[in-house]
């Protein structure tokens, strides 16, 4: 943890305050003492030198400097993390190393590396979509930076929908290639990450056909620009997609084929084949194993987002004991903000809620190893309810994580809006991932459509895969009875998400039976199945941080417990809370227990509030991750924010020239 001699006094004093082992629970929320050494040392290896501070700040850079500064950068962290990247060659191996390195990339870029995708999605689908001899071609080099690549499946026309995906590779077998085309505007890639300037390669998504049939879509390597020149090749046109709300250092671009031709073995064709003479032969035994590569990123970035709300908590709580305002009680000092009920209410959601996410990112990881480990094996049983289970965490996460950064930044006043507070670059990156790998609506729909059959699987009383074991209780004909205890309000959780389902499920059938064909009886109850997917999402959440938290604390020490199980407590008052309308029809919850309910709520915010800083300063993000003037270990706010406004461009002369060019004469009348 960096720290300077002089720290801010309040920060002193709540440090003291807290009651419970800080580096406990750091150990804890990196999965064990072993872990938080290694992620220490990569940190230490990566950042000691001061290799990521740039010339000047990057938000004072044209785009095209913040690009170029964002290349350099990007080379001299690849080389010092080169062999934390050379381990990412299983995706089994996404461990301490893996989140180290994401840790520590945030240091060097404010936005994104044009090479996030090179380690995002390029290389997850060399490992995913190869055979073994192109998996031994491609990996090395991809993993030594040998060749750089990304993965363009998105188009002008189409993100969500694959299957109308509509740039095509035609196979010839008279010179056993594949002819890549681009038809249509509409068809262009768009959107890929490092395409516009950096990447040599690119995995490209397209609707194979071969003996005149359409066999969907299946992922191509590109070489698109000359290895030794890097001039974009003959029959590919490509170029960068201009500014962006972030993800500016990304260049992401936009490409198009020309009857562009590639070898045959280009095609990844580990799910299916086209032999020498146009054959097609499909390998796999699950129809959707080409969308593994979308399925893995979800996964990551359920932890993306815990990282990223723990980055904004632990500013938005330091700078909450800092900052003084207002005087309730005319006698006394000004109090910290952070005293305020109503700043608690902001601010000790968003710690939980980092915790839960955490949690239940290493718990869907290795669910997710298990569905792999069956998959090798050849057993895809497990893969659609994984799909499911996946989708809406990822649309939760991504989405309550945006919304809460936002919080925080409401937390922080008028700083919390200077891009110097480091919280409008986190909002930034984060609510864009609540579209890209997936929009929140529509993978929530995914969940739905998996909840339905699982619905009408619990009607004929067949067997409940464990996400949805709940359903079983679904059809008792009474309402489940309300009790506040951490297990009943989970119990709770899952009874209105059952509700909701078997509500879904009425409402499609009743429009069947009006006339309504299944699509269009299906279509007007999206309504309904977002909100019962996300009732069910928040339920498995809620529970899996439940039951994580009791596993994980089990030989901790009391006071660590305790504060945990407070903050456990507090995510599941705060979402019933929210729920109130919900709980009142599937539950038996009164108006006197939601009464009591709020008041336990707002007992626990008063008893969080001593370790709020602790709990803070436990997420261990040193200063140069956080790159925050409000966050920094030391609390130096307003010494820091004065510094980076004399960084100002506009300070660097007393008067500006528009000045004597536009308001002196406007001034004097002469325009
Ligand atoms: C030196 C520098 C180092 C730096 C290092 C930094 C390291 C950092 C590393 C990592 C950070 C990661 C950051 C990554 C950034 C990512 C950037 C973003 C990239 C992208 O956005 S890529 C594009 C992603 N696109 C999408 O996600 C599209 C979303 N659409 C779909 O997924 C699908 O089209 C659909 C699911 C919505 C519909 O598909 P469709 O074919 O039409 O299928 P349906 O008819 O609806 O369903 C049929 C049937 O299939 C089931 N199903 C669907 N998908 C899957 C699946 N993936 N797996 C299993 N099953 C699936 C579906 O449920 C249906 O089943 P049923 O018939 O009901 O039983
Ligand atoms: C920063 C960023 C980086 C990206 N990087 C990449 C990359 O590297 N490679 C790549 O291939 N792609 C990338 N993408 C693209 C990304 O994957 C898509 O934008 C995303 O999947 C959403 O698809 P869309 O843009 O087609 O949205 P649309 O599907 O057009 O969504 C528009 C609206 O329509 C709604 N909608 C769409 N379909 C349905 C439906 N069936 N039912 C109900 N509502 C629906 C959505 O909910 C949304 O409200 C990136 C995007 C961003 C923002």
């Amino acid at each position: 943890m960096s720290q300077t001699t002089e720290v801010n006094p309040d920060l002193v004093m709540e440090r003291a305050k807290c009651n419970f082992n800080v580096l406990e629970v750091t150990h804890l929320i990196d999965g064990g003492e072993q872990n938080t050494l290694q992620r220490k040392k990569i940190e230490n290896i990566a950042l000691n030198d001061g290799a990521w501070k740039d010339p000047i700040g990057e938000e004072h850079m044209t785009p095209k400097e913040k690009y170029e500064n964002s290349v350099r950068k990007t080379c001299i962290y690849g080389s010092i993390v080169k062999n934390e990247l050379a381990e990412l060659s299983g995706m089994e191996s996404f461990g301490m190393n893996f989140l180290a390195v994401r840790r520590t990339a945030d240091a060097f870029f404010k936005e994104v590396t044009p090479l996030l995708q090179q380690f995002g999605q390029f290389v997850p689908t060399i490992l995913g979509q190869c055979t073994p001899e192109q998996l031994s071609c491609w990996l090395p080099k991809a993993l030594g930076l040998k060749i750089i690549g990304t993965y363009a499946q998105t188009e002008l026309g189409h993100g969500t929908f694959i299957r109308g995906l509509e740039t095509t590779a035609t196979y010839d077998p008279e010179t056993e290639e594949f002819v890549l085309h681009s038809p249509t505007l509409s068809s262009y890639k768009w959107w890929a990450g490092g395409l516009g300037k950096t990447v040599n390669y690119c995995i490209v998504v397209a609707q194979l056909y071969t003996k005149g049939e359409c066999h969907g879509t299946y992922p191509f390597m590109v070489p698109i620009r000359d290895e030794d020149t890097h001039m974009p090749l003959p029959g590919i046109k490509v170029g960068e997609i201009g500014p962006k709300m972030g993800y500016n250092t990304g260049d992401n671009g936009f490409l198009a084929f020309n009857n562009y031709r590639i070898p045959r073995e280009n095609m990844l064709m580990k799910h299916a084949q086209v032999l020498k003479d146009g054959t097609y032969v499909k390998v796999a035994r699950h129809g959707k194993l080409t969308y593994g590569t979308m399925v893995f990123v979800r996964v990551v970035l359920v932890s993306d987002a815990a990282f990223n709300l723990a980055k904004a908590c632990t500013i938005a709580v330091r700078y909450s004991a800092i900052r003084r305002q207002s005087r309730p009680r005319p006698e006394e000092p000004e109090p910290q903000v952070l005293d305020y009920a109503t700043q608690q209410h902001k601010l000790f959601i968003a710690i939980a809620t980092a915790h839960a996410f955490q949690l239940c990112s290493v718990w869907l990881w290795d669910s997710y190893n298990v569905v792999l480990a069956q998959m090798k094996d050849g057993n895809t049983d497990t893969l659609t309810e994984f799909h499911a289970l996946s989708s809406g965490m990822k649309a939760i996460s991504t989405s309550d994580s945006a919304q809460l950064i936002e919080q925080c930044r409401h937390a922080c006043g008028g700083h919390g809006y200077m891009i110097s507070s480091g919280i409008p670059n986190l909002y930034n990156y984060v609510t864009a991932t609540r579209t890209l790998e997936g929009d929140y609506t529509v993978l929530l729909l995914q969940t739905a459509r998996f909840l339905v059959k699982a619905y009408e699987q619990a009607e004929a009383k067949k067997p409940l895969t464990p996400s949805v074991a709940y359903l079983a209780h679904a059809f008792s004909g009474r309402k489940t009875t309300w009790d506040s205890s951490p297990d009943g309000i989970i119990r709770s959780f899952q009874a209105l998400a059952a509700g909701k389902i078997a509500a879904c499920v009425r409402n499609i059938r009743k429009r069947m039976q009006a006339g309504l064909s299944q699509v269009d009886a299906w279509e007007m109850s999206t309504i309904q199945l977002v909100a019962a997917a996300e009732a069910h999402s928040r339920a498995v959440i809620a529970d899996t941080y439940r039951r994580e938290i009791v596993r994980l604390t089990a030989n901790s020490s009391p006071n660590v417990k305790a504060v945990m199980e407070q903050l456990t407590i507090l995510y599941l008052y705060y979402w019933a809370l929210e729920r109130t309308g919900d709980l009142l029809m599937y539950t038996s919850v009164s108006e006197k227990d939601l009464v009591d309910l709020q008041e336990a709520y707002e007992e626990l915010l008063l008893k969080i509030r001593p370790n709020a800083v602790g709990l803070v300063d436990a997420f261990d993000l040193r200063d140069e991750i956080l790159h925050s003037t409000l966050g920094s270990y030391d609390g130096r706010v307003y010494e820091r924010l004065m510094e980076e406004a004399l960084k100002s461009p506009l300070n660097k002369e007393p008067v500006n020239q528009a000045h004597f060019k536009y308001l002196k004469p406007l001034i004097q009348g002469k325009l």
